[in-house]
Parts: C-alpha cells; structure tokens; sequence
C-alpha cells in the first residue's frame, strides 16, 4: 500500500506473496514470502509431526537449508490438543521454530492412522490411535485447528483416497473434497499473511484433476497442492499424472507436490513443475540406518562399513560428514545409540537441501537438463 517507507514495510510484512523468478522447461524456481520469512522455492519442507522434526534441533533444522517445516493437525489436535498449544503462544513458540510452519489438514492422517472411523458429508468421526478417545474432523475444524496453532500456511480439509480405487469412487471423493475445499475456503476468513491452499484430487484420471483444478480456482486460494499422489501408485504412474497435473493449476501461485519423495521422485517432480514438496523419508531413515549420498543410498546397518575410515560423502559438509568415519557411524547404528539418529537424520536432510539448491541454481542459470543429467550419472556411478 501507500504512505510511509514504515506503512509499506508493515505491508510487506503481512503479506503473502509467491515471487515467480525463472523457469528452464517446465520447472520453476522462485520465492515465498510470509510475514515468518522467505521460502526458495524448488523447496523441501521437513517434517515435524509432533511440534518436532525427529532427533532434530530446530536451529540444526535451519543449518541444513530448510526455510519451512511442516506440522499435522491430526497427531496435534490428539496430543498435546491445538487449545494447549494455542495457550502456550502457539506451535511456532512451542517448538522454538521462528520461520514458516505449513500444517496439513487431517484427511490424510485419520484415513492412514484413525480407528473406527465414519466419513459423512460433514466429515470424519474417528477414534484416536493414542488413547481411543473419540474426535471429529470437519473442514471447520480442521481450520479453527490450524488457526489456534499459528500455522502460516493452512492447507484445505480433503480426503485423499488410497489407490488403486476405480473411477467411480476417485470421482465421488473428488467432489466431496471440492465441497470440503469450499467449507474451508469460508471458515479460513480473511487472514492477512496467512496463506490457504487448496488440494487437488482426481486420482489418475487427467480429466477429474482438470474438473477439481476448475473447481480449486474458482474457489480461489495462496496456493494449490497436487494431492492424491505417494499412496503407492509408483513412480511410473505419479510421473504421468505430474505430465499434466501440476500445469492444470494456475502458474502464478506454488504448486505444493504432497508427500514426495525419494530423491529422484523430488527432481522428476522438480521438473515437472512443482515448487514445494514434503516427505518423511529423509528424517524415518536417518533413524533406519537409511542414508542417502549423491552416489545413491548406504545401507549403513551393512557390515562392509565396519572398518571404513571414509566419510559417508567426502564433499558433504554436515557434521556426519565432517567429523565421522562410516565406521563409526555403522557401530553406533548397530549399539542404536542416539547420536545415530541424530548424525544420519542431519546428513540425510543436509543431502536433501544441497539437492534443492542445486536445482534452484541450475533453473536460474538454464542448465536443468544439464544438472539433471549430472544427477543421474552420478548415482549410476556405484561403489557407495
Ligand atoms: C506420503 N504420501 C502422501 N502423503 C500425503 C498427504 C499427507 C502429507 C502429510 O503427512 C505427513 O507425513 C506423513 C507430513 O507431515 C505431511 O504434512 C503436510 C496428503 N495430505 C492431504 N491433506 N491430502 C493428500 O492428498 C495427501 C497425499 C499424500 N500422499
Ligand atoms: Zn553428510
């Protein structure tokens, strides 16, 4: 707006804004802006279920590179309940995490982990899978959840059915969630630098993404998430539907890709427009002895790494890298010792985001083909 240099900076700092600065092919790169901080997109966002990304401080979680962190209202709204952490300042303050915080609905986590549960046009009824205490999620709540959080970047309440599912249910399920996606859109209200997103649905069928893209936008929101995907339907199929998906959405606003990925999931993602992505991965197998390296994944459980004196990564900077041999990494994963997890969980998110820079800076220059082929030679080179 108008008025002083203060008037506008207090503007700039309500605001949420997606700055679009250049694309190679498909893929994309830029920045979000929040009232909390900037997100570089292509972005990979932690995850941080429970007010916590496992084994992680959250000033270690910023070392690695990550500009946002995820939360889920389900595991929150269970324990330690949102009007808890609403009480105490909020999940930002709670988990001493100043950037962005995005928290997911829901939908997904009661459809994957609820007991007992009843879906109705009002929502779903479910019994929690902590202490067997009933609940009830609606598009409402999910959004007076997320609201008593503190959340900057809400996402709509859905329900993301689980593949294979023939046409007839994706397209019944799709048009609930648009209801729901409306629902939302009303209860979210008006909330200057907070940002909603609607979720797209459809399955795998090109024609029911477009119908839910259509309903999504006229509905209007920050940003539109390509839901419905990582429910093990393959790389294979994801890739073909993320042939026409993420550009069935408008272009000007992020395209958040959920629950990806691998790291080559990440970059066919990358390149087929998406600008945000989350995945547990990272994090549940740096407590699985699971690491991944430019080469590919170490195994590091595997015993042919007891007298290694090498790094995991001789050009990674973490702290795994910096100060450990595979040896020993390999005995304190066998001893299950804590500092395990801790040293494979920084290596493997610190892989993740030199992945994501990489890809932000070959995008900017123009040479993704080439940083892309560079990627794939790397890992066929073996011997890791
Ligand atoms: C893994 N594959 C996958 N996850 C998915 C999630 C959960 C991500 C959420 O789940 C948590 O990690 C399990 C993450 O914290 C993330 O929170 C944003 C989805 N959530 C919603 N609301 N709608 C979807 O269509 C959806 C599809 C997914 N596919
Ligand atoms: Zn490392």
């Amino acid at each position: 707006g108008l008025g002083t240099k203060g008037n506008l900076r207090q503007t700039d700092r309500m605001r949420f804004s997606f700055d679009l600065q250049a694309t190679d092919g498909r893929a994309r790169t830029g920045v979000i802006s929040t009232p909390r901080g900037d997100i570089r997109t292509p972005a990979f966002m932690p995850v941080g279920t429970a007010a916590t990304v496992k084994a992680m401080l959250p000033a270690s979680v910023r070392q690695t590179g990550a500009d946002i962190l995820l939360g889920n209202t389900y595991h929150l709204m269970l324990r330690p309940t949102a009007e808890r952490i609403d009480r105490l300042g909020g999940l930002h303050r709670f988990m001493d995490w100043d950037g962005p915080i995005l928290t997911d609905s829901g939908g997904f986590q009661v459809m994957s982990l609820a007991a007992l549960r009843k879906l109705t046009e009002e929502g779903v009824s479910f019994k929690s899978h902590i202490d067997g205490s009933r609940h009830m999620l609606t598009p409402e709540r999910s959004m007076e959840i997320q609201r008593l959080l503190g959340s900057d970047i809400v996402m709509c309440f859905d329900e993301c059915p689980a593949l294979p599912a023939d046409r007839a249910a994706i397209e019944k399920s799709m048009q609930l969630s648009m209801r729901w996606a409306a629902r939302s859109k009303d209860a979210f209200g008006d909330r200057p630098g907070h940002a909603l997103f609607g979720i797209q649905q459809g399955g795998l069928e090109e024609d029911l993404r477009a119908e839910s893209a259509a309903a999504l936008r006229e509905i209007e929101f920050d940003g539109y998430a390509v839901g419905g995907l990582a429910v093990g339907e393959g790389q294979a199929a994801m890739f073909g539907c993320l042939d026409y998906a993420p550009e069935q959405l408008p272009r000007d606003k992020p395209r958040y890709l959920m629950g990806v990925g691998k790291p080559d999931d990440i970059v066919g993602a990358v390149a087929r427009g998406i600008d945000m992505m989350d995945c547990v991965l990272p994090s549940r197998s740096g407590r699985t002895g699971q690491v991944f390296t430019r080469r590919g994944v170490v195994n590091i459980k595997n015993a042919r790494h007891a007298d290694d004196p090498r790094p995991l990564d001789e050009q990674c900077s973490c702290p795994a890298c910096r100060s450990y041999s595979r040896a020993y990494l390999h005995h304190v994963f066998r001893s299950q010792e804590i500092i395990s997890s801790m040293l494979l969980t920084w290596h493997n998110l610190h892989y993740y985001q030199e992945l994501m820079a990489g890809m932000r800076s070959a995008i900017a220059q123009g040479t993704f083909d080439q940083w892309t082929s560079g990627f794939m030679a790397e890992r066929a080179l073996g011997d890791i």
